[in-house]
């Protein structure tokens, strides 16, 4: 059976969404106007959709899975889980007032909150035992406190730039960290998903992870080993120089300049950091 995706097909999420997939190895739309694209090689067809409607489709059955935001899928309430974090898109949801002039969110009571995310904002709410009027917006929510529609409102803030231009602050703690995350329905996994999942995975840690070489004096590599482990443990291959060792093994990406200093103190030379396009662990 045909494995049925649902991708963004606009906004923050769209572009990062296609690319991963590229990525795993799937034909993606070469025009932003495709609605729909069959990949009949790896079985699998992908639906443009809007983020905020893919979690709804997935949770019904009518596709398989699909990538939307972690805030997208929980306003959504629909029966859709995460699979998977895919380590873009990421955003915090926040409650946000006139600068300076709200502190914690017990001050929500009996307030007017304009939000495009309303499932998040009543669930909210609901857990807190607040009581507040909710007004459900298109986009743009920073503007409706100064024209008066909401003395608050609940968005979704990435560098915050957006908030400041139109005098806002937020005001208490997160309500949640997002980012994009691979959804399936609850319950049984779909035929087909476990080989599209593991391309999946096999990018990520492609992306975070990087393979280092290292040459190094066989008494100095017990040290370099502890230092270094990698995942499964090293690869060791004799070097044509007496009494040393090539040394192969996979390390995260972030730390791997700190790594190379350390194992030059160490001894070890010739030390070569390479890029990992895909890999199945
Ligand atoms: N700066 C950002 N603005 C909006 N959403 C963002 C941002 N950064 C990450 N996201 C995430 O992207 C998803 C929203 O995607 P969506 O395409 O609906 O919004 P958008 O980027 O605001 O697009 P548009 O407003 O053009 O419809 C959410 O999961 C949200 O957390
Ligand atoms: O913290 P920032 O980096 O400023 O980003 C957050 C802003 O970006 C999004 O708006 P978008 O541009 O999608 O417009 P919209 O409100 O019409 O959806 C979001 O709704 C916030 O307004
Ligand atoms: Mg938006």
């Amino acid at each position: 059976m045909t494995l049925r995706i649902a991708v963004p097909n606009k906004g923050s999420l769209s572009q990062s969404a296609s690319e991963i997939l590229r990525e795993s190895g799937y034909r993606q739309r070469s025009d932003s106007k495709e609605l729909a694209l069959s990949d009949t090689e790896n079985d699998v067809e992908f639906f443009y959709l809007r983020p905020r409607d893919i979690a709804l489709y997935v949770g019904e059955g009518t596709l398989d899975a699909g990538i939307t935001g972690r805030d997208l899928l929980l306003d959504s309430g629909a029966k859709a889980t995460e699979a998977m974090q895919l380590g873009f898109g990421r955003s915090r949801f926040h409650f946000a007032g006139p600068a300076g002039r709200y502190e914690t969110l017990e001050e929500l009571a009996g307030l007017r909150i304009a939000t495009s995310y309303v499932g998040v904002v009543e669930d909210f709410l609901f857990r807190r035992g607040i009581q507040a009027s909710v007004t459900r917006l298109d986009g743009a929510v920073e503007t409706s406190i100064q024209l008066g529609v909401a003395d608050v409102i609940a968005d979704v803030v990435e560098t915050g730039s957006t908030l400041k231009a139109a005098g806002l602050a937020t005001f208490g703690e997160v309500i949640l960290d997002s980012e994009a995350v691979l959804i399936t329905r609850e319950g049984e996994r779909p035929e087909g998903f476990e080989i599209f999942h593991r391309r999946i995975e096999g990018v990520m840690v492609a992306r975070s992870y990087v393979m280092m070489d290292y040459d190094i004096e066989e008494s100095n590599l017990e040290r370099a080993t502890d230092l270094v482990p990698g995942r499964e443990g090293p690869t060791i291959s004799p070097l044509g120089k007496a009494g040393w060792v090539a040394v192969r093994v996979m390390v995260p990406r972030s730390g791997s300049q700190r790594l190379m200093d350390e194992l030059w103190s160490l001894g070890a030379r010739a030390i070569l950091l390479t890029d990992i396009h895909a890999c199945r662990l």
